[in-house]
């Protein structure tokens, strides 16, 4: 009986579940590394918004896009989503780490190494847009599959409530058709 239902353990070896799992799961660990940027920012003066950053992410994801065969503009858009979660990531953080500066991490992580990890999930993130277009082009199976995705991470990675807010925003674009 036990065999019918993995353990936790077994179950975050494997990852989120469904056909979009793979996806959601780099969409999490992207979100993850908003914390690293947060505490690579925090307290230095750096702003959250670095708009120049964020053209040069775009710029990368449509040339990268292009080349998979996949549209520049949805692709950009999914992005712009995945920015907008790790600002809402980044001023979540601020402010608890303000309201409770015990919290507040004690080491300075580089921004620079943390980019350079930002742009190899914006590579594998392409490659599992890629990889799911036809899942992503169905919207009913699309919808039932991104909520199973995202409850498994949200167990699976036991996501507070400021992480699953943002994975929330980050998905909005996954399924073509956004459900009503
Ligand atoms: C992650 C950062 O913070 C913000 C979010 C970005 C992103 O998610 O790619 C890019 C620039 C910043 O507006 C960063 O500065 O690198």
């Amino acid at each position: 009986m036990a065999a019918e239902f993995p353990a936790p353990a077994a179950l975050a070896a494997s990852g989120s579940l469904g056909r979009l799992g793979a996806l959601t799961d780099l969409v999490v660990e992207r979100l993850r590394v908003g914390d690293d940027v947060a505490a690579a920012k925090f307290g230095t003066g750096s702003p959250i918004d670095d708009p120049a950053r964020e053209e040069q992410v775009l710029n990368q994801v449509r040339e990268q896009a292009s080349a998979l065969g996949l549209a520049p503009d949805a692709a950009a858009a999914f992005f712009r989503d995945q920015i907008t979660a790790s600002k809402v990531v980044q001023r979540g953080l601020f402010a608890r780490w303000t309201a409770h500066p015990g919290q507040a991490p004690t080491t300075r992580p580089d921004l620079g190494e943390i980019r350079t990890q930002l742009d190899r999930l914006t590579t594998e993130l392409l490659a599992q847009l890629k990889a799911t277009v036809d899942v992503r082009a169905g919207r009913i199976p699309c919808t039932v599959q991104l909520k199973l995705a995202n409850g498994s991470a949200v167990v699976l990675d036991r996501l507070d409530a400021l992480h699953r807010q943002a994975l929330g925003i980050a998905v909005h674009s996954v399924c073509a058709v956004s459900p009503a």
